[in-house]
């Protein structure tokens, strides 16, 4: 820079300091001297002084204007201290929340129409009042949430249940037992409750109602609340025994029902958890739908059942290629059981008779053996407990194994398969306790002669299955033991102790399993590892379907396998929730003293 241009910037400083101390006035702006100095510069530039265009660069850059700003901003304010209106703002806010509240209700209150206006009592009254109760309900378009019968013995027509959360519950006016002696002004002596429905159906507005009272009133009592699983499904609209179909509650397998009345031994009164609603809904009582059942499945003809079969097989194909798989973890080499092939076609070949468990078999919903509805809490394991047994369960060739051996690779040490038991001798490579427990055919019958399988099968003359020590030493070691199973086979695992959580894997659509499966093979009955066909897709769709509808209210999770990334983080996260989250479990699994 020339010598004269720090002569004129001096200048121009010196201006400013001058201004200030004359005037005494406010100090001059920072960023007034900075548009001064560039005024300069600018000047100073036309004269063509050489160097000065980096400063007028500089000096004009956006940032120091802004940082200059800013510097102006803190010093004013540190200068001028703004006092605080006043030290609890927050308390105002309150009271005027407070003051919005009151206005508000009052608002209410004072557009509340409280028409129609209730009929007048009658002038009539009979001598004998004091045994008898007007009561009059506006009915407001909704039903009147009550039904009616006739006493058998006295003849006379009696309320048979009111229907909480209805208008007669709410309006506590109506009790089951009360006497009906006239509704609007018609005496109901003699006529049939049919007659009586027709006059309140015809009624409209305000419906007053004689009554006698009954002498004991039944007290409903909320701690007989219970929560049960459904595990039929059921349609009011198709069952001619209901008192009032209008009041029923549909409801289909695997709904978690809050069973409000069980007053009734026939009739209970219940809500749909997931579509909960003020009113409640009449529903069959366990012994009724299991009465119906009975009388629905004698008036079936069913094929005979292979369900009380063990998923033997015998398996006349050539060896097979055993899938054995490694996981690597770092130094350590963990070897993941449970993934032989010959362990899981021994049980493919069952498939069939899987899904042929029909409405006869003891381990079947429908069956003599279960009750429709299976009591049911929440329940979330606590951080120091056994982990939940997790049960994948899935059509074959869906990916369950896909699934299962990618969750075990994300965590070895977290996630394991028990391993199976075998009659089949030992390769050479092979370790007692590591790919299979060897055992005699003698040892092997033996156990499962005492329910020692959760599942077993043959194939090629050597018996295998999983047994239930094996998932009890895993889950014993603190992991999580993930297993699949055969859907029939659920029945065995729903234990106390085991406390399964089953996941569903279901196929995503022919045409996603058509583009998904392009590479991927299926090892088949007849031919092993061969590219998916469309009839194998059909198949597994096929199958899905059915297991769903026959098995579908003992999954806690459905997990569509389509993407395969996708679907193992969903694995993933449901395993996680089964462990950390709360969730509805039979009643029996937390009860102390009823150890399966
Ligand atoms: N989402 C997916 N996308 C593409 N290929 C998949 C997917 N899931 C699984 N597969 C592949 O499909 C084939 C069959 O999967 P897998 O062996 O896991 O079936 P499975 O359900 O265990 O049936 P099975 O017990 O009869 O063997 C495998 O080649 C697997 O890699």
């Amino acid at each position: 820079v020339s010598a004269s241009a720090p002569q004129a910037l001096t200048a121009s400083a010196s201006k400013a300091a001058l201004s200030t101390s004359q005037n005494h006035q406010e100090p001059w702006c920072l960023s007034q001297l900075l548009s001064m100095v560039i005024d300069e510069l600018s000047f100073s530039l036309d004269n063509n002084v050489s160097g000065l265009d980096i400063l007028h660069g500089l000096l004009n850059a956006q940032w120091l204007q802004s940082l200059v700003k800013v510097y102006e901003c803190l010093h004013k304010f540190s200068k001028t201290r703004p006092a605080p209106t006043m030290s609890q703002a927050s308390v105002l806010c309150r009271e005027v929340r407070q003051k919005l509240a009151l206005l508000s209700a009052h608002d209410s209150v004072a557009q509340k129409d409280y028409n129609p206006v209730l009929a007048p009592l009658p002038d009539n009254l009979p001598e004998d009042e004091e045994a008898m109760r007007i009561v009059c309900l506006v009915k407001n378009n909704q039903p009147l949430g009550a039904t009616i019968k006739r006493q058998e013995t006295a003849g006379s027509i009696v309320i048979a249940r009111v229907i909480h959360g209805g208008l007669a519950d709410r309006s506590g006016l109506l009790f089951p037992g009360d006497q009906l002696v006239e509704v609007n002004g018609t005496p109901v002596d003699g006529l049939e409750p049919e007659q009586v429905i027709q006059i309140l159906v015809r009624s409209q507005g305000t419906i007053m109602f004689k009554l006698i009272p009954v002498s004991y009133r039944q007290i409903s009592c909320s701690q007989n609340v219970i929560y049960v699983r459904a595990m039929a499904d059921y349609r009011p609209g198709e069952d001619t025994s209901i008192p009032c179909v209008a009041a029923g509650l549909a409801f289909k397998r695997g709904d978690i029902l809050q069973i409000v009345d069980r007053n009734d031994i026939h009739w209970w009164q219940a809500k749909n958890v997931s579509s909960p609603s003020i009113c409640a809904g009449l529903i069959p009582s366990n012994t009724l739908l299991k009465r119906k059942q009975k009388e629905f499945w004698w008036s079936q003809s069913f094929p005979p059942h292979n369900c009380m079969k063990s998923t033997h097989c015998e398996y006349q194909q050539e060896d097979m290629a055993i899938d054995e798989k490694c996981v690597e973890t770092g130094k350590v080499t963990t070897f993941v059981a449970g993934f032989r092939k010959s362990a899981r076609l021994c049980r493919r070949n069952s498939k069939s008779n899987q899904l042929l468990c029909n409405a006869r078999s003891p381990d079947n919903c429908y069956s003599n053996s279960v009750w429709p509805y299976e009591e049911v809490v929440r329940y979330q394991r606590q951080a120091n407990a056994k982990h939940r047994l997790v049960i994948l369960v899935g059509p074959s060739g869906v990916g369950v194994n896909e699934l299962r051996r990618r969750l075990i690779e994300i965590n070895p040490h977290h996630f394991q398969s028990p391993v199976p038991h075998t009659t089949r001798p030992p390769k050479s490579h092979e370790e007692d306790g590591r790919e299979y427990h060897f055992v005699s055919r003698e040892s092997f019958e033996a156990m499962a002669l005492s329910q020692r399988f959760l599942e077993y099968g043959e194939y090629k003359n050597h018996l295998y299955g999983t047994s239930t020590e094996t998932v009890r030493s895993v889950l014993d070691a603190g992991k999580v033991c993930v297993i699949d199973l055969e859907p029939h086979r659920i029945y065995l695992t729903r234990t106390k102790e085991l406390k399964p959580y089953i996941v569903f894997i279901k196929p995503p659509s022919i045409s996603r399993l058509q583009q998904t499966r392009k590479y991927s093979r299926i090892i088949t009955e007849y031919y092993v590892n061969r590219s998916f066909k469309d009839e194998d897709l059909e198949e597994m769709e096929d199958t899905a379907k059915k297991m769903e509808d026959h098995f579908g209210h003992l999954f806690d999770r459905v997990i569509v396998n389509d993407d395969l990334h996708l679907a193992c983080g969903h694995l993933l996260s449901a395993v996680r929730q089964a462990q950390e989250e709360p969730h509805w479990v039979p009643e029996a699994w937390l009860c102390p003293d009823m150890d399966s």
